[in-house]
């Protein structure tokens, strides 16, 4: 059942200069742009900002807000309910034929809508300045950093309250504030409500610290090494989650009737002026037509939305659908692929995901014609790969003493309590984000320099399958990093309670988890069309671990690290009961069986439409126009072109905010002075 309703539905025929495809954290940064900050300029974006300008959103979830089987408290991500794609891999080879879950928002505000709420903000500066060093002039730390401050409005933990200096104090909670903007739309301010027993995040953070992992307390600069305490998207006032839905679009669909918005509008095809037959590829396609199939309770049909001349179709629908757009113009109709059929279900349907890929290999299969050669479509797939380990607490950090997020779920008189905490005063256990104690790793910092001198050897000569293949490039300047101890490679994650369904817990014992997470994978996975139905879900293999001896051996060492090592250290190991799972002293054989089956994604896809030069695998140029067309962009995480060590959430907006409006294209001299 289609729980929201359109929220503006123009007639056929309407024309709109701009139609943006996905409603989610880039496509409504387009839409608003957002641009009174001090980092804007008249090239920045003023899009439905001017009257003049028509603009269609397109977006085949809805208005999640309107849904009240949706509860609003921030620590639910929303992950399996109605607003969730519920992608899926295809079995993982690498990792005990695991079939791993990948949510993704299916709603105004896409994946913002959905996610954990982290504003783990930016990545290290030599991981966007590579972006310029792969072939993308003006994509560097200091432009994409500028976009983020841009969208951000930062509220200093000890000044802020509901937090209170004890916050910033006691939990590292005191990123500096001149690392961040402080006018943009979307609020981010610090948990209030520390989900696990008090004293447990100050002893963490000591015995990381002393195992050589220092605080951080300027990690939006750019140095992103050490451990501290991530903001959150949530606005201050009323501890509610601030998303690309309710900053960048509902403050305005009433006053820019040039801002038109449909819901349940599931994109289908782009339609093209020229003769797909007679394309040479010497001559730049042009986009006509974005068509979708509308799916709302009331009616079935399709609708197209045209462009004006020189329009443009901005294509920002998440990591796989988009391919469709490019590829299957003219082949792609509704009337051939049984369209009808989800027309008429009333709900949103299984996501319609269409691959473009200019690999003949892939299109020949289901007889597509190519329309732009683009082999790159739906390869150098990158995710980050997690893995738990999970702790009792000891006796007297139990049930006895103050109750903790881990509580919610196994005592419901705490739980109502809480409750109301949150209606009546927005505070408490559901108005903050559990899990924001992270840190940024190198190798070195958990890895002994014999075990790794022995696996980059491993990895030297696994890397060998790249020569002379699009990624070498890329794959060469990533290795470079693993040298290099100011540049992170592993991310650890302080989380309440046990997430291990394998664990049965003590009730009477509080529980801790660490995650350890893999963020820059020597692996290249594909996303790939599965069927001629518009509706079926893509193929998605993320080809986790595929470079076997060294990612498994990645994760391997950093279990034994987390459970043989920081969980033995004082002050930590004084409040720890027993290592659940997997239990210390663990032999290698053990612990890589114990990645293999238990890796799953930490839910940052990107690279599969990459900003890069063509023979690099490249999908769109540095204006994030799509090669071989003349008016189709994507600007959503798939064109990241080297998955970078942060959550993505922050580069999104600011890739967003920083690549518009399109027609005024930017030129790279300018901004390298300017930035
Ligand atoms: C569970 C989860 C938790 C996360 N937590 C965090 C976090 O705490 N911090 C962080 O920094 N990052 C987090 N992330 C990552 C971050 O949210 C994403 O990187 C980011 O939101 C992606 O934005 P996007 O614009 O690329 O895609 P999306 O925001 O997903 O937007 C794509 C939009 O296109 C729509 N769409 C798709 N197909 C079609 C079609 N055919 N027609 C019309 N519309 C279509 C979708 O419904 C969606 O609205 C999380 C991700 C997940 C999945």
């Amino acid at each position: 059942m289609n729980a929201g309703s359109p929220i503006q539905k123009r007639v056929e025929g309407d024309e709109f200069d701009f139609v943006i495809v996905g409603g989610g954290t880039a496509g409504l940064v387009i839409a608003e742009s957002h641009w009174l900050t001090p980092y804007n300029c008249e090239r920045y974006g003023r899009l439905s900002r001017d009257p003049n300008v028509s603009i269609a959103v397109l977006e085949a979830g809805y208005d999640a807000e309107s849904d009240t089987t949706l509860v609003p408290e921030l620590y639910t991500t929303f992950i399996g309910t109605s607003i969730d794609w519920k992608f899926t891999t295809v079995p993982q080879t690498n990792a005990a034929g695991q079939v791993i879950s990948l949510p993704r928002g299916k709603a105004l505000g896409g994946t913002s809508t959905l996610t954990l709420s982290v504003w783990r903000t930016r990545a290290s500066q030599k991981e966007y300045d590579a972006w310029e060093t792969l072939g993308n002039p003006g994509w560097n730390f200091a432009s994409v950093n500028a976009h983020i401050n841009a969208v951000e409005h930062f509220h200093v933990a000890s000044v802020s309250p509901p937090n209170t200096p004890a916050d910033a104090l006691t939990f590292e909670a005191l990123d500096s504030p001149w690392n961040h903007g402080h006018t943009g739309p979307i609020q981010v301010s610090y948990s209030n409500y520390w989900s696990i027993p008090e004293v447990v995040i100050p002893a963490y953070l000591r015995s990381l610290n002393k195992l050589g992992v220092p605080r951080n307390g300027h990690a939006a600069n750019g140095d992103t090494i050490g451990a501290w305490q991530a903001p959150c998207t949530i606005k201050p006032h009323n501890r509610s989650r601030s998303y690309a839905a309710n900053e960048f679009l509902f403050p305005y669909t009433t006053s820019r009737p040039n801002l038109q918005v449909f819901t349940g509008a599931y994109v289908t095809k782009i339609d093209t002026k020229i003769d797909l037959v007679a394309t040479s590829g010497d001559e730049d396609v042009d986009a006509t037509a974005v068509e979708y199939v509308l799916n709302d309770d009331t009616e079935s049909e399709t609708r197209s939305v045209s462009l004006k001349d020189g329009g443009k179709v901005v294509v920002t629908a998440g990591k796989t659908s988009r391919y469709s757009y490019i590829s299957f113009i003219e082949e792609m109709r509704l009337d051939e692929f049984g369209a009808d059929a989800v027309c008429t279900s009333g709900t949103y349907q299984t996501p319609k995901i269409l691959e473009l890929s200019g690999d003949p290999s892939v299109l020949g299969a289901f007889g597509i014609s190519n329309v732009v050669d683009l082999p790159g479509v739906g390869n150098n797939l990158q995710d980050h790969a997690a893995i738990l380990t999970s702790f009792e607490l000891i006796p007297s950090l139990g049930t006895s003493g103050p109750l903790t997020q881990e509580d919610l779920a196994r005592n419901a008189t705490f739980a109502a309590q809480q409750w109301q905490t949150y209606v009546n005063e927005s505070q408490g256990a559901y108005a903050s984000v559990p899990g924001t104690t992270l840190a940024m790793i190198p190798l070195q910092s958990f890895i002994s320099a014999a075990t790794l001198e022995s696996m980059l050897e491993e990895l030297d000569a696994a890397l060998g399958v790249y020569d002379g293949t699009p990624q070498e490039t890329q794959i060469a300047l990533q290795r470079g990093w693993l040298e290099d101890r100011t540049v992170p490679q592993v991310e650890l994650v302080l989380l309440p309670g046990l997430m291990d369904p394998s664990i049965i817990p003590d009730p009477s014992k509080h529980h801790i988890t660490i995650a350890a997470v893999y963020m820059r994978p020597f692996s290249r996975g594909n996303v790939h069309l599965a069927s001629t139905d518009p509706l079926a879900l893509p193929r998605i293999d993320p080809n986790y671990l595929a470079i076997q001896d060294f990612e498994v051996g990645v994760l391997r060492e950093a279990v034994r690290f987390i459970v043989d090592t920081l969980a033995t250290t004082a002050p930590l190991s004084s409040l720890i009961g027993a290592a659940l799972n997997p239990t210390q002293g663990q032999t290698d054989a053990q612990l890589d069986v114990y990645v293999k089956e238990g890796v799953f994604s930490s839910w940052h896809p990107c690279g599969s439409t990459s900003m890069l030069p063509l023979n690099q695998g490249g999908v769109v140029d540095p204006n994030l126009k799509v090669y071989g067309t003349s008016n189709v962009y994507i600007a959503d995480a798939s064109i990241i072109p080297l998955e970078i060590v942060t959550h993505t959430m922050a580069t999104v907006y600011a890739n967003a905010h920083k690549v518009w409006p399109f027609p005024f294209v930017y030129d790279a001299a300018d901004i390298l002075t300017s930035s």
